[in-house]
């Protein structure tokens, strides 16, 4: 595992990172994130926003350039020796397991746990607002209590990099922006380097202070979410906000 100091995000570098999914379209990713950014990925259906997020979390491996983490080659690591969390629209947690054990899998795959990894799951489950609920099975809990255990997970595993593919996507209005600030203490307490794939351009507005812009299996345009916002960014971006729009 590679060492980073805790509450301190990494840097993030894809370079000249190819990939193709068999029989599909070649993609090719050229970035560079500064440590604890806050990013939005955005682009419409099927450009490559989770495949993008998938070579950084190694679920999948690019057939050429790498990808560095802090400076180091993480590219022929498997998910769990790179030093990210992921955490998905759903389907994040064990149905088998409690709230408790969900949680602390962020410590020890086999749930062999230390006192002091007890004390910083109950911590965790407090930050959250999930006190009380350790022993419930992920089925009796809402969806928006079952996205908080994820990030309860993520809290206690301490990994300065945090990749999130619309976390939000199965949530109402109100609880998208409990969630919101949730991530945006878990930002202030950790400093984590976070992207987020998301369609909804207000969650870019709340939470990151950047945004990628991918089309076609290409990051076309990066820059400030204000800028983004403001119209200023790209014109592909402006175009896809306003189809996106009309739909709506
Ligand atoms: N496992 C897979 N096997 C083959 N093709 C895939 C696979 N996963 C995704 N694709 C294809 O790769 C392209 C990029 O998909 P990806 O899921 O990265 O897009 P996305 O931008 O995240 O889309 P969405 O906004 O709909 O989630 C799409 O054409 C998709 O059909």
């Amino acid at each position: 595992m590679i060492k980073t100091a805790a509450g301190h995000g990494a840097k993030i570098a894809l370079e000249a990172l190819q990939f193709a999914y068999p029989g599909g379209r070649p993609m090719a990713f050229e970035a560079t994130i500064a440590p604890s950014d806050i990013v939005a990925v955005m682009g419409p259906s099927g450009s490559g926003k989770s495949t993008l997020l998938s070579l950084i979390a190694g679920f999948e491996k690019p057939t050429a350039g790498r990808v560095l983490i802090n400076g180091e080659d993480v590219s022929r690591l498997n998910p769990h020796r790179r030093p990210v969390s992921m955490v998905f629209q759903e389907n994040n947690l064990f149905a088998h397991l409690t709230v408790a054990q969900n949680v602390g899998l962020g410590r020890s795959a086999s749930l062999r746990l230390s006192d002091e990894d007890r004390t910083a799951i109950s911590d965790a489950l407090a930050r959250t607002g999930l006190a009380g609920k350790e022993d419930r099975l992920p089925q009796a809990l809402s969806g928006g209590e079952r996205q908080r255990v994820a990030l309860a997970r993520v809290l206690i595993r301490r990994r300065p990099v945090l990749l999130m593919d619309e976390p939000f996507a199965s949530l109402g209005p109100a609880l998208r922006d409990e969630m919101l600030e949730l991530i945006a203490d878990l930002h202030a307490a950790q400093g984590m380097t976070i992207l987020m794939a998301t369609h909804d351009p207000r969650d870019a507005e709340r939470l990151c202070k950047s945004m990628v812009f991918v089309e076609e299996g290409q990051i076309s345009a990066t820059g400030t979410t204000d800028a983004f916002i403001s119209g200023e960014a790209s014109d592909a971006f402006n175009r896809y906000i306003g189809a996106r729009r009309e739909i709506n």
